[in-house]
């Protein structure tokens, strides 16, 4: 016999909470039926004109981002309620919002609705109209649990057993999900977003806001929460304009990959500086004094003087022969081409048909004076109609191209670059604000692959050298005939395949393409129609402006990356998360204005979290003597939770180090959860080959222990970490101290130090083991 719950019990909850919320995954179910309905029709109807394709097209894009989102939301569709003093009515909070067909109440507000705020913000002395928050947990479709907190401390009083203290309850669904074991991934907060996240989260679109916050107060949590947040307050403008996230590294973009899709939202940019360049992946290791200077502001100068190098510039006069009649070509002709292709314009590769038409000129001249010299002395002997003639033979010759290209190449980005750090003779003539050291540090051989910092570099040339027009405009000719073609190409096909004798009525009724439009009808339309979303089309774009720019790990970028990035946001429309305290790059930030002020004036807002939801309170306390001894302005976020587990210390000497590494890395990962072993850079391969022979990579286990540098850590998280020779840590970072404090601050349960030697003074609260 089964007993109904008594009332006011959670087991209560749960049952009174199932029937709505069956209703509601009723209601997922009904809504993706009808939006897979509309993307069959939109993919079956047959576009009968330009206009017709458009709209199919936006009608499949509409409907297929619509069944991603509702798909996305089938996990943990529903999560809280909102009892409310002036209505009878609850409000069910949820991923998405749901309404009942011709209904003006939805039936599930989308978490990102003013609605919605409260459940997040409202607190027993501000209670927003909120009686009760009610947290219900669901596996599957079927409601788990629920957990109340009654704000209205009258009304708990009447109500009794089944409600916690105010906030207790809150606390412990949070408390929940920060204990949980990871995965490896980054999963979404929603359910659990702390007032002073969502207030960031939420903040006005405008202008930029810098968020600063110590290891784990939810900064990338938060960052990618008010990327969906923007997405869909502003959904029509940044459906169009774009969204770009940018991230410290590769690893890290896929750490938080999952992030925004489980929010429903797909259609953003993810990228780290190495791949901001369309079509270029640079990623190679680099010095960081190298990085450094290239990340100079003053590098903007030295790429501005190389190109202005590759503008007309001769050492001695050239000396060209057409046709038996050799004519001079002098420094000061160089000059006067220099001048007029300047004032042509700003750019180097739209100057250049400028810079030809000059060349030519001069050339005709001086050919048509030799050639016209009156031996009398008198007046030229040559008429308008021959200089014309002439004119059109010096264009015609290859001697003259030659000197065009040499006085005015067509440039890339690579070729200026690759080529000013191969020369050092180059380096040493336009680097004048540089030392001869670091002019050192930046030759280097032209076979050298692409790195991150040469990024912002190669598109600050692009800036100068801007789009060969002539060459953009053949190529675009070229691409209009081949589209002629194959347009003809469809058509005849379809004309060919039209019988002769139509069978029936209908069939001569029927519309074929080639009785609406003709080739070049069609060859337009197919230039027209860009099938690919906001997203490809933006991240294939290097001219491509945003509608807003998140930046986490701010700290690390360098002040020519600001740049790129200001310019990729005309708007200024940014959110920047970062920790000054994590600073591990040469050219990144030790204070936020110094590194913002120069692109952004005084033009930007800063916030700050302050509690910190991953490390517990035990590893905390080691980890602020590590923060003191970092120097950083930035103080360490409070703990939101201890687990009274102590971190520990265990020395081995020499060559024990390693077998120590992988044999406490063995007991580590037999623990729940996911394993970093943190390693100076010095040590990784033995590290590496340690580990990797106690613990065999899995290949199937997305948990599997990783061994990382400390750069390559930055941001992620581990349940257990392993941090080995914390003092090679420090003494071989640029910024040492900041490593160790970033290592020391990813573990989210158990954090065990590993040195040879004496432990570092400032890691003294750690627990000695043998
Ligand atoms: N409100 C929250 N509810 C549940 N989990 C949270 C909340 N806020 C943060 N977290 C969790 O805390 C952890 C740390 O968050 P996150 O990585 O965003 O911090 P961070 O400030 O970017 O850290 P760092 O600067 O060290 O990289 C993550 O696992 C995140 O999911």
């Amino acid at each position: 016999m089964s007993t109904a719950p008594t009332a006011g019990t959670p087991d209560s909850g749960i049952a009174a909470e199932q029937p709505y919320v069956t209703a509601l995954f009723d209601r997922l179910d009904e809504v993706r039926e009808r939006s897979v309905g509309r993307l069959a029709d939109a993919l079956a109807l047959v576009p009968h004109n330009p206009q017709a394709v458009g709209e199919r097209e936006a009608s499949v894009e509409l409907h297929s981002r619509r069944i991603v989102a509702l798909d996305a939301a089938e996990s943990g569709l529903v999560f809280g309620r909102l009892d409310r003093h002036d209505s009878g009515t609850p409000r069910y909070i949820g991923r998405i919002g749901l309404f009942a067909d011709g209904a003006d109440e939805p039936l599930l507000v989308d978490w990102r609705a003013p609605a919605a705020q409260p459940f997040y913000t409202a607190t027993p002395l501000h209670d927003q109209g909120v009686r009760r928050r009610r947290h219900i947990r669901t596996r599957g479709r079927t409601v788990v649990s629920v957990a109340d907190e009654t704000l209205d401390i009258s009304a708990a009083a009447l109500e009794g057993g089944g409600s916690e203290r105010g906030g207790l309850a809150g606390e412990s669904v949070l408390l929940a999900a920060l204990n949980a074991s990871r995965t490896g991934r980054m999963t979404d907060i929603v359910r659990t977003i702390q007032a002073e996240q969502d207030r960031i989260i939420r903040a006005d679109v405008r202008g930029v806001l810098v968020v600063q916050g110590g290891p784990g107060t939810g900064k990338t949590a938060v960052a990618l929460h008010r990327a969906a947040y923007l997405l869909y307050t502003h959904r029509e403008r940044l459906a169009r304009s774009g969204l770009l996230v940018v991230g410290p590294s590769p690893t890290f973009l896929t750490y938080i990959a999952d992030v925004l899709p489980s929010l429903g939202e797909t259609g953003v940019v993810l990228a780290d500086l190495g791949g901001l360049r369309p079509g270029l992946q640079a990623h190679a290791p680099e010095a960081p004094e190298v990085a450094e200077v290239k990340g100079r502001l003053a590098m903007a100068d030295v790429v501005a003087a190389a190109v202005k190098q590759r503008q007309a510039v001769l050492d001695r006069p050239a000396e060209i022969t057409i046709d038996g009649i050799t004519v001079r070509f002098t420094k000061a002709d160089a000059a006067r081409v220099r001048s007029r292709a300047r004032s042509a314009s700003r750019v180097h590769n739209e100057a250049r048909p400028a810079a030809a038409r000059t060349v030519i000129e001069l050339i005709a001249r001086k050919y048509a004076d030799k050639l016209g010299e009156n031996v009398l002395g008198g007046a030229n002997l040559l008429d308008q109609g021959d200089v014309a003639a002439l004119r059109r033979e010096v264009s015609a010759e290859p001697a003259v191209h030659a000197l065009i290209d040499r006085l005015w190449p067509r440039l890339t980005a690579e070729r200026v670059l690759r080529e000013l750090f191969a020369s050092r003779r180059q380096l040493d003539a336009v680097a004048t604000g540089l030392t001869e050291a670091e002019r050192g540090l930046l030759h280097r051989p032209p076979s050298s692959p692409w790195t991150p910092a040469d990024v912002p570099l190669l598109e600050e040339v692009d800036e100068l050298l801007g789009i060969d027009e002539s060459a953009q405009r053949r190529a675009e000719e070229r691409d209009r005939q081949r589209r002629l073609r194959d347009a003809q190409e469809t058509l005849d096909m379809l004309h060919g395949s039209r019988s002769t004798d139509a069978e029936t009525e209908d069939e001569a009724e029927e519309l074929l393409a080639g009785d609406l439009l003709d080739a070049e009808g069609l060859a337009q339309r197919q230039e027209e129609t860009d099938y690919r979303s906001t997203a490809e089309r933006a991240a294939a774009d290097r001219t491509w402006t945003y509608g807003h720019i998140i930046v986490d790990e701010a700290q690390e970028l360098s002040a020519m990356a600001w740049r790129l990035l200001v310019r990729r946001c005309p708007t200024r429309s940014m959110t920047v998360v970062g920790d000054v305290a994590q600073t591990s790059t040469l050219a990144g930030a030790t204070s936020w204005a110094e590194v913002l002020e120069p692109h952004l004036g005084r033009g930007w807002q800063l916030e700050e979290l302050t509690v910190n939801y991953r490390t517990p309170a035990e590893i905390m306390a080691v980890a602020a003597e590590v923060l003191a001894a970092t120097g950083a302005p930035a103080s360490a976020a409070t703990s939101v939770r201890s687990t009274g587990v102590q971190p520990w210390a265990q020395r081995a000497d020499g060559d024990e180090l390693a077998d120590a590494v992988a044999e406490a890395a063995l007991e580590l990962d037999k623990e729940e959860g996911t394993l970093g072993v943190l390693v100076p850079h010095s040590r990784l391969d033995a590290v590496r080959a340690a580990v990797a022979a106690r613990l065999p990579a899995d290949p199937g286990r997305a948990d599997a222990p990783v061994v990382l540098p400390p750069e390559g850590a930055k941001g992620l998280e581990f349940d257990s970490v392993l941090v080995v020779d914390p003092a090679a840590i420090v003494s071989e970072g640029v910024r040492g101290w900041n490593d160790l404090y970033v290592v020391l601050t990813r573990a989210t349960q158990r954090l065990g130090v590993l040195h040879p030697g004496d432990l570092p003074a400032e890691l003294s609260g750690l627990e000695q083991r043998s």
